[in-house]
């Protein structure tokens, strides 16, 4: 069997996307998820320019060996534009495989450890009583774990909450949108929302919160600290984690459980936050983290620690990504939870799939592959945009973290 044929499809049903699509000469193909929010086009040359050439008339049964032709080949490691390529093509390849087999992809990587992947929604409101609404929408449509977030007094955008129904947070211009962050505020409004998620709906459900990255270490302990009383699922995100070593400051204060790792692209991004037990969730997931086979690598490291997995599922990961981390849900051991934020009905259009929703759970479906596909002709339809994801600064004007 060999590749005849590779080619990115960049479409942009609501949002930008890229697909990377492989085609063999046995006519079967596979599709992979190459988005990179806010820098979608440096994939897409990352794969037209370097990848694809060197992909022609290889054989696509050969995952492995292609990982790491491309990982070691490119002599430059790691970094989301070289891991996400990667992932794409891994993606592809894996689908591929499952098609000839006949089987849905998760049998190929060791069976059912679940019936479904329990899933997480988004609640946000502009302020609490709003938010506590959207609590009780998702409630309703059976959601066992709902991440809450809202608007912040005296803050006039804050990362999570937008009026009306869908957030998106890239947005179509030129540059970023500029937002203001004041941490102060923000502390002292968190626990409060918390404890009228808990007054209201009680202890029978679970709930999460995205600080996404604003906070120092020693303030991030703080904020952990005051939401314990409200007995979290996770905080994720508390501070950037380029230096690995802050949580141990942030571990010593507080019990809230930690999650982290949506921007990671590699093992060695986690490797110390797992290894000295730091986190109790890891967020990478297959498109920005070298596809099946180095999220693999990832959850076992972490299963060693006793560290679960919580992929990142915003709505710029695409269905194709959706599609492929709820296989590898379905059989990592160590799976906590799943993010689905749920996608526009032009994006399901675009990306037809065989995944299902039922009773707070997502399932993969029985399709062979990832189950997964692109309606190229549709995808024709809505061309790139540029968008991008904001930027925030403190009052003082001082950049900040988003
Ligand atoms: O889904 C989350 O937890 C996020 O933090 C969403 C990110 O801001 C988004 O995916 C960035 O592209
Ligand atoms: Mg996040």
């Amino acid at each position: 069997m060999r590749i005849t044929n590779a080619y990115c499809i960049v479409t942009s049903p609501g949002r930008n996307f890229v697909t990377l699509k492989i085609v063999t000469d046995e006519g079967v193909y596979g599709i992979g998820d190459a988005t990179l929010n806010g820098r979608e086009l440096a994939v897409a040359s990352y794969l037209n320019d370097h990848v694809i050439p060197c992909l022609i008339g290889r054989d696509p049964q050969r995952i492995e060996d292609i990982w790491q032709y491309l990982y070691k080949g490119a002599y430059w490691r790691r970094g989301p534009v070289t891991m996400s390529a990667i992932a794409a093509v891994d993606t592809a390849l894996w689908d591929i495989k499952a098609k000839v087999a006949g089987l849905p992809l998760y049998q190929l990587l060791g069976g059912k450890s679940r019936d479904g992947v329990m899933v997480y929604a988004h609640a946000n409101g502009r302020d609490i009583e709003e938010a506590l609404d959207r609590v009780d929408y998702y409630r309703e449509k059976g959601f066992k774990a709902i991440r809450v977030q809202t608007g912040v007094p005296g803050l006039d955008k804050v990362y999570g909450v937008q009026k009306g129904e869908a957030y998106e947070p890239a947005i179509r211009s030129a540059a970023p949108d500029e937002t203001l962050w004041a941490t102060e505020p923000y502390l002292d409004h968190a626990p409060r929302l918390f404890e009228a998620v808990r007054d209201r709906f009680g202890w029978d459900l679970h709930l999460l919160h995205d600080v996404h990255h604003r906070l120092t270490p020693i303030e991030a302990a703080r904020l952990g600290r005051s939401l314990e009383p409200f007995r979290l699922f996770w905080m994720e995100d508390p501070t950037p984690a380029e230096n690995q070593e802050a949580f141990r400051l942030i571990r010593q204060h507080t019990t809230t459980p930690i999650a982290v790792g949506e921007v990671f692209n590699s093992i060695h991004d986690c490797r110390e936050l797992i290894q000295n037990q730091l986190i109790d969730y890891i967020r990478a997931t297959v498109v920005h983290a070298g596809g099946i086979t180095h999220l693999r690598r990832i959850a076992g490291l972490a299963e060693l620690y006793q560290v679960r997995t919580g992929c990142h599922g915003a709505t710029d990961l695409s269905p194709v990504c959706m599609g492929a981390a709820l296989h590898f849900d379905t059989w990592v051991p160590n799976f906590g939870v799943q993010e689905y934020m749920i996608h526009s009905a032009e994006t399901d259009a675009v990306f037809p799939h065989a995944y299902s929703y039922a009773d707070g759970a997502l399932h993969p479906g029985e399709a062979p592959g990832h189950g997964v596909d692109i309606d190229e002709e549709l995808a024709a339809k809505y061309p790139y945009t540029p968008a991008y994801l904001p930027v925030a600064r403190l009052r003082d004007g001082t950049m900040w973290n988003w």
